[in-house]
């Protein structure tokens, strides 16, 4: 069945109507965050105020699933950055679960050890709109949509449609990544005002990503 939902405020209504309202919302950004950025943070702030979660929490991954040549910097310092980017926003957090296990972090894996060590919570587990057209492709991903809600972000030039249901968030573009920033940083060229400017500060102070390319 393929569904298709334009409406956040509609979308999030049935949604609520479909839960316990008692229970704790909350959504989580999965990434690499190597390093966060300024979208990452947008996306996760835009979607927690506009569907009025009690919490988001970025969610560092260990080794990325589907991604076999993604490498990336020590997780201590991912972690100091996101520590850094979220400081100052009472609506956002870490969750550092994803580092404490072993080999790639399959998402179903960690929502069950999340949903079951949190009964009363309701989860949703945001992803870009780059990234909704993979979800077939993702492990046990008939179970995962049992426990999450999908919060898709929209993005120009990925179509909105799925095979599973999604709510899909308007959040103000920026085309922006991770791997732009590397290599700018790389290069010498300023990332200025891409990232928040403590977490700047930190990567310049500890030499990140001079060499990577
Ligand atoms: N500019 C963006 N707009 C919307 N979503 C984004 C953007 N950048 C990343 N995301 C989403 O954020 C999540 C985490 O992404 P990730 O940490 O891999 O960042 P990235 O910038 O895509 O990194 P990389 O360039 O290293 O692949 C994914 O769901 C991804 O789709
Ligand atoms: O579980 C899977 O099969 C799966 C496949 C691809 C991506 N994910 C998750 O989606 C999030 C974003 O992935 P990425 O590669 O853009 O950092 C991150 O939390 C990944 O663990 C999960």
């Amino acid at each position: 069945m393929k569904q298709q939902v334009t409406s956040n405020v509609q979308t999030f209504v049935e949604v609520k109507e479909q839960n316990n309202s008692k229970k704790r919302q909350v959504g989580i950004l999965g990434g690499t965050f190597n390093p966060v950025h300024l979208a990452h943070l947008v996306m996760a702030d835009q979607v927690g105020s506009s569907l009025g979660l009690d919490k988001v929490y970025l969610m560092p991954s260990n080794q990325p699933p589907h991604v076999d040549h993604k490498s990336t910097i020590d997780y201590k310092h991912r972690v100091k950055m996101l520590e850094l980017a979220v400081e100052d926003n009472p609506l956002l957090d870490i969750e550092k679960s994803e580092l404490e296990r072993e080999g790639k972090s399959y998402t179903y894996e960690t929502m069950k050890i999340l949903t079951d060590k949190y009964p009363d919570t309701d989860f949703y587990f945001i992803i870009g709109g780059d990234m909704v057209a993979d979800l077939p492709n993702w492990y046990k991903i008939d179970e995962l949509t049992q426990l999450v809600h999908f919060v898709g972000v929209k993005r120009p030039n990925y179509p909105m449609e799925s095979s599973y249901p999604i709510i899909w968030i308007d959040v103000p573009n920026m085309n922006l990544s991770s791997t732009d920033l590397r290599k700018k940083i790389a290069q010498g060229c300023s990332v200025n005002y891409l990232l928040p400017e403590n977490v700047l500060h930190y990567i310049q102070e500890k030499g990140l990503y001079r060499d990577e390319l």
